[in-house]
């Protein structure tokens, strides 16, 4: 088994929402790296931060990952720092991974840059830019294809997704 699509980028690229809207369209089940963690932890990534660190939280996140990688067949949507790790990096080779790209200003918007996300406490939009300046190369390292979504609302971004998608089922057909 394996996940049909697995969707990266920053936090407040929409991967979370972004995820159930194209797994409804596709018939698949929806599952996301965070939720995941939460669950089996029965706390909230919030929690996880301040109670245990973020090295805590990354390890959790490791095994989340490569479980769901494991387990799931539908559509998956990571938390936005699970691919700085290299294991996690290495376990995604193979997989069709879409990076959804997200611009400051856009992002922003749709989070506030505020609640529940631990590494934006402080100065968020500051914040954001430097993780994201810093991730970047990551991002798209990993990624087979990268899906910009500023101006875009989520049923225009899962239609990117989905236009993207279907371009490489094509490029794999003809090569
Ligand atoms: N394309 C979009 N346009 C407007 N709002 C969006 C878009 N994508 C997501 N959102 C909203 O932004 C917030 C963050 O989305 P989420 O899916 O949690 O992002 P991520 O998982 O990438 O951090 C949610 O409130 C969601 O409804
Ligand atoms: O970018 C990050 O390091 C994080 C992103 C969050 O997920 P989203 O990208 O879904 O917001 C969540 O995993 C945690 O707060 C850390
Ligand atoms: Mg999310």
């Amino acid at each position: 088994m394996s996940p049909s699509v697995v969707i990266i980028g920053p936090p407040g690229a929409g991967k979370s929402t972004v995820a159930r809207v194209l797994a409804q369209r596709l018939g698949q089940q929806v599952r996301d790296t965070d939720a995941d963690v939460e669950a089996a932890q029965g706390r909230t990534i919030s929690e996880i931060f301040v109670d245990d660190g973020e090295p805590a939280f990354r390890e959790l996140e490791h095994a989340a990952v490569v479980r769901a990688l494991e387990e799931h067949d539908g559509v998956l949507a990571l938390g936005g720092g699970a691919v700085l790790d290299p294991r996690t990096q290495e376990a995604l080779r193979g997989h069709t991974v879409v990076f959804l790209d997200v611009r400051i200003t856009d992002a922003a918007a749709r989070i506030g840059l505020n609640r529940d996300r631990p590494l934006l406490i402080g100065n968020p939009r500051a914040q954001w830019t430097i993780m994201m300046d810093a991730r970047r190369p990551v991002y798209t390292e990993v990624a087979t294809v990268r899906v910009a979504t500023d101006g875009l609302g989520v049923e225009e971004v899962a239609d990117a997704v989905q236009a993207a998608l279907a371009e490489l089922t094509e490029q794999e057909a003809t090569s």
